[in-house]
This record gives structure tokens, C-alpha cells and sequence, in this order.
């Protein structure tokens, strides 16, 4: 039986920050990952992928409405291409679904799956809330609301940035049966996704869903000034604010052009960018993705287009 632990939790809770931390340390690294994503440019792979020797499968789109049998299939493709050796012999899987997933459907289909039930064996369902965030979306949004419910196991992330107690308390109310831990930057010994729990329930097969919420994707060759990214994005946070739900993306700044810096905004916070050590797969494009609810479709290239133009003219 390979285990499998479903990791979900809202935009940007720190999913991805999560399966980094764990697929680092050597003793985790033969471990399966299947990652979906919401938006049609898929990121996450890219952002996982710098970790080498880790299997990566992506559907965009939502995995609980659209994909759903996705899911089973790529399990048992997975398992069968390890099975015949075509595939190193992974331990077992981890899931991270999309942030804007209710988890119901998607463990109604691994649990009732027949293939997938005599093969795998579903651990955990580990929902993730952001400190900073997370009592917002909880109250906002349908999704977030089901993912704690749904939980099994509760981590508190961000909690160097927002009361972690508070919405411990918030959380409790919802769930009191899920153990509940915090940790910043996903600093959890990785047993701890696979550890035993009490049983997960069969959820109903429905998925409910915030209403309006769309992606906008930015793709571009040139490569952006520091300047221009920098004030495009407080701009887009400022403005936009609890409407921008997400911004992730990989950029090719002017000034260092070389490899990607990987920038990320949840509402009106702008996160520290980090940087991947070589553009994943050769395709050195721009590329950014935004997730909003009624934000027009071209304000933000527009409003990027106008920052360019005003940096540029202050320098000449
Ligand atoms: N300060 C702080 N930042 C964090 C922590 N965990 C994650 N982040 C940051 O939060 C941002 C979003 O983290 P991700 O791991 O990409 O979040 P995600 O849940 O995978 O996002 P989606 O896949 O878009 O839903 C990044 O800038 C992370 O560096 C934390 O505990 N503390």
C-alpha cells in the first residue's frame, strides 16, 4: 500500500513552501508529488521542480470539479510506471491540491476508487491557514471553510506574521476534533504529513465554490527593470487589495536576467521575492498569474505598461 497525504489549505496558506521544506530533506526526497493548480500557466511544478529526483504531475484547472478523475488516473499511472521500474520505487504521495479546491470531491474519488483503495492507502488530510490570512478566508470564502472542516490535521502557517493563537481559537470552532500546530516557513518534522490519525469520513462527492473568481495570466519575453516590478506590484496590492486573492510568478529582471526571481502578493501583502537557482525547463519568459475576484482582465498588464513608461522616463 504506497501512503498517500492530501496537503490543501487557501491561496498562498504556504503549500508549495511546505513540499519544498520536505522534499529537501534527503530522507523525504523519494516521495511522488502531484500538484494542481488553478489558472492556466502552471507555477508550482516549476517552484517544486528546482528540487531534482522528484516526480511532478500538473493539471491546471480545478481538481475537484474538472479533473477529479485526473487525479485517480495519475495515481494509478504513477503506480503502475513503478511497478514496472520505469519510475524510481517513491515511498508514497503527496497531494497539494489547488487553493481554491474543496477537498470533499477529490477524497470522495480516492476513497472510493476501487484501483486506487487496493493499492494506496490515504493517511492524512492536512489543511494549512495562514495566520495572517486565514480568519478572512475562512469567513469569505466557501473553499477555505470546507478545507478546515475537512481536515484531519491543522498547521497554522505565517505565524511570525499574524496571531496564530487567535485563529487557533477560529479554528477549533470549526474542526475540534484536528490536532492544530503552527510553524513558519513549513518547519514541520515531514512524519508528521504521514503520521496516523483518527479516520477520515467519506465526504459527499459536491464541491462548493466562491462565486466570480477568475485568473489573469501575464506573459512576456522582456525582461522587467527592479524598479518597474517593484511599484507595479504595491500598486496592484494597494489597489486591488482583498479583490487580488493571489499573484505568483517567475521574472526575468532587467538587471539579472540570468535565472528567476519568484515573486508572491496575498491581497495587500507584497512577500519578500526569492530566487530559483535556473530557469526550470529552458523557457526564461515572464510569467505571472493572478487570481481576483473583479479585477478587469487588462488593468494589470496596462498598469504595468504605465509603471515601465514612468520608470523609464524618470531615468532619461
Ligand atoms: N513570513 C512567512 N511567509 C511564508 C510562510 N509560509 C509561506 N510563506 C510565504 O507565503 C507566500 C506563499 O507561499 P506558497 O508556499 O507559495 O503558498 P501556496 O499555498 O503554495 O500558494 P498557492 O499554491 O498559490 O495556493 C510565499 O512568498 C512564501 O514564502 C511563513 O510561515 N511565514
Amino acid at each position: 500500500m504506497i501512503p498517500v497525504s492530501v496537503v490543501t489549505g487557501f491561496l498562498g496558506a504556504g503549500k508549495t513552501t511546505l513540499l519544498r521544506r520536505v522534499l529537501a530533506d534527503p530522507a523525504w526526497a523519494d516521495s511522488a508529488v502531484i500538484v494542481n493548480e488553478f489558472g492556466e500557466v502552471p507555477l508550482d511544478h516549476e517552484l517544486l521542480a528546482a528540487s531534482e529526483e522528484v516526480l511532478v504531475n500538473v493539471s491546471t484547472g480545478c481538481l475537484c470539479c474538472v479533473v477529479r478523475t485526473d487525479l485517480t488516473a495519475t495515481l494509478m499511472d504513477l503506480a503502475r510506471r513503478r511497478a514496472s521500474g520505469e519510475l524510481p520505487a517513491y515511498r508514497r504521495v503527496l497531494i497539494e491540491t489547488s487553493g481554491l479546491a474543496d477537498p470533499a470531491p477529490i477524497l470522495h474519488a480516492l476513497m472510493t476508487d476501487a484501483a486506487v483503495a487496493e493499492t494506496h492507502r490515504l493517511c492524512a488530510v492536512v489543511t494549512l491557514v495562514d495566520a495572517l490570512h486565514g480568519a478572512a478566508a475562512l469567513d469569505r470564502h466557501p473553499e477555505a471553510r470546507r478545507q478546515a472542516m475537512l481536515a484531519d490535521r491543522i498547521l497554522v502557517t505565517k505565524p511570525d506574521l499574524g496571531d496564530a493563537a487567535a485563529l487557533g481559537a477560529v479554528l477549533a470552532g470549526i474542526n475540534p476534533d484536528a490536532p492544530l500546530r503552527a510553524a513558519a516557513h513549513g518547519a514541520v518534522e515531514p512524519g508528521w504529513l504521514f503520521a496516523p490519525g483518527s479516520p477520515i469520513p467519506l465526504p459527499g462527492p459536491e464541491a462548493r465554490h466562491s462565486a466570480g473568481l477568475g485568473s489573469i495570466v501575464i506573459e512576456r519575453e522582456a525582461p522587467v527593470p527592479a524598479l518597474a516590478l517593484t511599484l507595479w506590484m504595491q500598486a496592484l496590492a494597494e489597489h486591488c487589495g482583498a479583490r487580488l486573492l493571489r499573484l505568483k510568478g517567475l521574472v526575468a529582471l532587467a538587471e539579472e536576467p540570468a535565472r528567476p526571481m519568484v515573486v508572491h502578493a496575498i491581497q495587500h501583502v507584497v512577500h519578500p521575492p526569492d530566487w530559483l537557482e535556473r530557469w526550470p525547463g529552458g523557457d526564461r519568459r515572464t510569467r505571472i498569474v493572478l487570481i481576483g475576484q473583479g479585477i478587469p482582465r487588462h488593468f494589470p498588464v496596462r498598469l504595468l505598461a504605465a509603471i515601465e513608461a514612468e520608470v523609464a522616463g524618470s531615468l532619461r
